[in-house]
């Protein structure tokens, strides 16, 4: 049985800070700092160059690439990590369109977070062939998988609703019409109980920067289902995806498996981040964390609703429907948010309207909940967000 006081206790969280936005960027574990002072000096420092070999530097990608696959239920060596998530989704809509190269359209949905489609849309227009990219209501997914679709390209749990698509359901469905289905899994990786052995993913992708806690930055992560893996064509042939970078051929050869899907020179000292971040994951159960996210969840609906009047539910009401984030909401939401956080207690805003709440049970509690809804509910009734300062925006919301 997981001790979530004891997953609290391992994490810095700032004085006097409910943080509720680990939906976007997980706090610092309090083993991060040691690890990485330690990478730097006796790896870095001492060894040099031979930390490639010595300090396993060059198998890392992949050994902390399996530690994520446990968490989304991806078989050892199917799961590598590198580069920016944007990066990733190009790399597996790449492949997945050449397993499909008599079919012409990418479909996804509004829902899906915009750098994912932007990808798209300079995929299509790179490649021309008369390639289209299709997006429709999230609601409309379903109906829209017809036997044109060369790929499903979604993200599990919407970034502003919160709201979760089916994943085994729309896989299976793209699948009877020929399709391939890749599954963005930012927003729950480390958040929800993911399988995507299961549910018959052929790619799917992430980061590690929200719920998995590995730091600004850190790299993301891509997994091919075995199946493809041997035929997925890397899009991105960067060396260290060939198979023998070191033999310094003048031409490109794949690597064995997931190793295609590598690029070039991993960020070694954020993965010395992310792999000490990952040790609180090896405390837990992801059935428990789920169980206790939708019971924290449950609580902070029922709190806000009845303080804060004026913000509706964004977010599904059926926890099952939902990931491990809150949204309510409210025209003025991005100064209620700003008060919010001048109050001591951190969300966030996405345009035009969404007030968004992560809800993190490895360092979040009761507590920390009924205190957010205190804080929402004063806000509410002063309007304490009224004023010009608060409606100033930043340039990152
Ligand atoms: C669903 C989703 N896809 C893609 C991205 C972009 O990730 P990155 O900035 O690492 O490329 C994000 C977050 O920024 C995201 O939430
Ligand atoms: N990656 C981010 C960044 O570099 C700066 C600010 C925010 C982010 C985010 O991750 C945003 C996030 N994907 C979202 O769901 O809105």
């Amino acid at each position: 049985m997981t001790d979530f006081a004891a997953t609290k206790a391992l994490f810095h969280l700032p004085d006097a800070i409910t943080y509720l936005d680990g939906n976007s960027l997980g706090p610092l574990p309090k083993s991060v700092p040691r690890r990485v002072e330690s990478m730097l000096s006796e790896e870095w420092g001492e060894l040099v160059i031979t930390g490639w070999n010595r300090a396993g530097w060059m198998a890392s990608p992949l050994r902390i690439g399996d530690r994520i696959g446990r968490l989304i239920g991806a078989p050892p060596g199917t799961t590598v990590l590198g580069d920016t998530l944007s990066v990733k989704v190009y790399q597996a809509l790449a492949s997945a369109l050449a397993l499909r190269p008599d079919r012409k359209v990418i479909l996804s949905d509004s829902g899906n977070f915009p750098s994912d489609l932007y990808m798209a849309e300079g995929l299509v227009k790179m490649l021309g062939q008369g390639l289209e990219l299709r997006v429709v209501p999230p609601e409309d997914v379903a109906g829209a998988i017809t036997e044109e679709v060369a790929v499903l390209m979604l993200t599990e749990v919407d970034y502003r609703t919160g709201r979760r698509h089916d994943m085994p359901a729309l896989t299976a469905r793209a699948h009877a019409a020929g399709a391939l289905a890749i599954w963005d899994l930012a927003h729950s990786a480390g958040a929800l109980e993911v399988d995507v052995t299961a549910g018959d993913a052929d790619f799917a992708v992430g980061c590690t920067y929200k719920y998995l806690n590995g730091g600004p930055g850190a790299p993301a992560f891509i997994h091919v289902a075995p199946r493809f893996a041997n035929q997925a064509v890397p899009a991105l042939s960067g060396w260290l995806g060939h198979a023998a970078p070191f033999d310094f051929d003048l031409g490109y050869r794949p690597g064995a498996g997931i190793e295609r899907m590598r690029v070039g020179t991993p960020p070694i000292i954020q993965l010395a981040a992310l792999d000490a971040a990952l040790d609180i994951y090896d405390m837990v159960t992801m059935a428990e964390v789920r169980a206790r996210s939708i019971q924290l969840s449950d609580r902070f609906i029922a709190g806000v609703e009845a303080a804060c009047p004026a913000l509706t539910l964004a977010s599904p009401r059926d926890p099952a429907q939902r990931g491990s984030q809150v949204s309510f909401r409210f025209a003025e939401g991005y100064a209620a948010m700003q008060a919010a956080i001048s109050r001591g207690v951190v969300g966030d805003f996405r345009a035009p309207d969404i007030m968004r709440f992560g809800i993190t049970p490895l360092y979040l509690d009761e507590g920390d909940i009924d205190r957010a809804v205190a804080v929402l509910g004063e806000i509410m009734e002063t309007s304490l967000w009224d004023t010009p300062a608060f409606r100033q925006r930043a340039a990152v919301t």
